[in-house]
């Protein structure tokens, strides 16, 4: 079976090899814009946005006039930080880094990241049948009390703007952390011990 990792990410890609995975990356064009009724369900709009992600790769594929000669696994996945029910994605300025920043010090949040994997099984005469199966995973994160310059001297590192929550817990915000609950790989991107459980034809 091939695999593509629908994913620009590094840390995801990473993670993935880490774990024995051989696959191939096409990252995904897909918007991340949700609606308000699909804000109000982070879990769900984390599997919606990470579905999303999988499903403008799997096109891309089918698209190609080249019929595919074995299965493919498609994997999306999206990540966000949720605290008090609301949703923080990847902060598009300072000042918001520094707003989530700010609403995350000296408290606890969820970090969830969706996962979405799509099967393209074709057979003899080149149809393809597609499965899907989408979870997410919650892990909890609990932020020291920071000062405003200690907020501001952290995103001057500039590692934040791609990042969920305006953090990265395996960089410099490693120091921002007072301590974790659940998966690690989960927080950074991808929690690929519960992905290659539901989905054991990935590591075969
Ligand atoms: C909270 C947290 C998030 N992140 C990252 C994981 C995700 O890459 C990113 C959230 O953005 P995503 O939209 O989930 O992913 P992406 O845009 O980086 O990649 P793609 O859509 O192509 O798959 O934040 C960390 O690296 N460390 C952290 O501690």
């Amino acid at each position: 079976m091939e695999i593509v990792l629908a994913s620009g990410s590094p840390r995801r890609r990473e993670i993935l090899k880490r774990a024995g995975v051989t696959f191939r990356v096409i990252p995904s064009e897909a918007t991340e814009e949700l609606t308000e009724s699909e804000l109000a369900d982070p879990s769900k709009a984390a599997r919606t946005l990470a579905d999303r992600k999988a499903g403008s790769v799997v096109q891309l594929l089918l698209a190609v006039p080249r019929p595919l000669n074995q299965p493919v696994a498609v994997i999306g996945a999206d990540t966000m930080v949720v605290k008090d029910g609301r949703i923080f994605g990847k902060p598009r300025s300072l000042e918001e880094g520094t707003h989530m920043l700010q609403q995350l010090q000296g408290a606890t949040h969820q970090v969830i990241t969706g996962v979405s994997v799509w099967m393209l099984s074709p057979d003899e005469e080149g149809h393809v049948s597609i499965a899907r199966r989408a979870f997410s995973e919650t892990s909890e994160v609990t932020f020291k009390p920071l000062s405003s310059q200690e907020i501001a001297d952290y995103l001057a590192c500039g590692e934040s703007f791609d990042k969920a929550g305006a953090y990265a817990i395996q960089g410099e915000g490693a120091k921002l952390v007072a301590g974790y609950e659940g998966d690690y790989d989960n927080i950074v991107g991808l929690p690929v011990s519960t992905l290659l459980h539901l989905v054991p034809a990935l590591a075969e």
